[in-house]
């Protein structure tokens, strides 16, 4: 395949952007002729990974077999967008020690907390707020900020077209 087999990596909290920028990405690289294949928390704690919870340890195998899928997807060629809230740097710190330093981009969608819990996509911060869902990330649970992302984007500021040419110009 003439193309550079990537992880493109996107962390951040519950409704900072990245399965919608993660969706966009791929349908832009798709109509490029690229081959891609999106992991996303949504789809994959469904299937995969429907045996863990929120624990610490629990997100920490997600994240553990994610990047475990992602690095076989990369060895056969593709492109492979993961968007997981993955908030411990030690988990993010593991997936990009097993793929070589240029395969690996990790994109912090640094929206604020504030505007995260005003979009509120699927009604979870508020029932956060009303205890309803424990650990729940941003409140009640920690969010490990990235000190060395490869991309930061806060998606209150940049429109989803602006975020995927950021990501698009790290991948060169
Ligand atoms: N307690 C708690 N905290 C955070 N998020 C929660 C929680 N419970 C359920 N959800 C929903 O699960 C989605 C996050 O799954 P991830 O696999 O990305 O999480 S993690 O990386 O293992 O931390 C997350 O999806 P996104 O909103 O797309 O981020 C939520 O829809
Ligand atoms: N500039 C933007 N970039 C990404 N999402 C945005 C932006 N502006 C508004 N949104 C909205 O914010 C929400 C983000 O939700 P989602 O992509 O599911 O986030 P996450 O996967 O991080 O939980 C969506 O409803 C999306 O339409």
């Amino acid at each position: 395949m003439r193309q550079s087999p990537r992880c493109i990596w996107l962390t951040g909290l519950s409704g900072s952007g990245k399965s919608t920028v993660a969706n966009a990405l791929d349908a832009t690289l798709h109509a490029n002729g690229v081959k891609t294949f999106l992991l996303d928390g949504d789809n994959v704690r469904h299937g995969l990974n429907k045996d863990l919870g929120m624990s610490e340890a629990d997100r920490a195998e997600n994240i553990r077999r994610v990047g475990e899928v992602a690095k076989l997807m990369v060895d056969a060629g593709l492109i492979v967008i993961c968007a997981f809230i993955s908030p411990y740097a030690r988990d993010r710190q593991q997936v990009r020690s097993i793929f070589t330093p240029d395969q690996f981009i990790e994109v912090y969608l640094d929206t604020p907390l504030e505007v995260c819990e005003r979009r509120d996509p699927k009604g979870l911060y508020k029932k956060a707020r009303e205890g309803v869902i424990k650990q729940f990330t941003g409140v009640s649970d920690p969010y490990e900020i990235p000190e060395s992302a490869d991309v930061i984007i806060d998606t209150s500021q940049s429109n989803v077209r602006n975020s995927v040419s950021s990501i698009l110009k790290a991948l060169g």
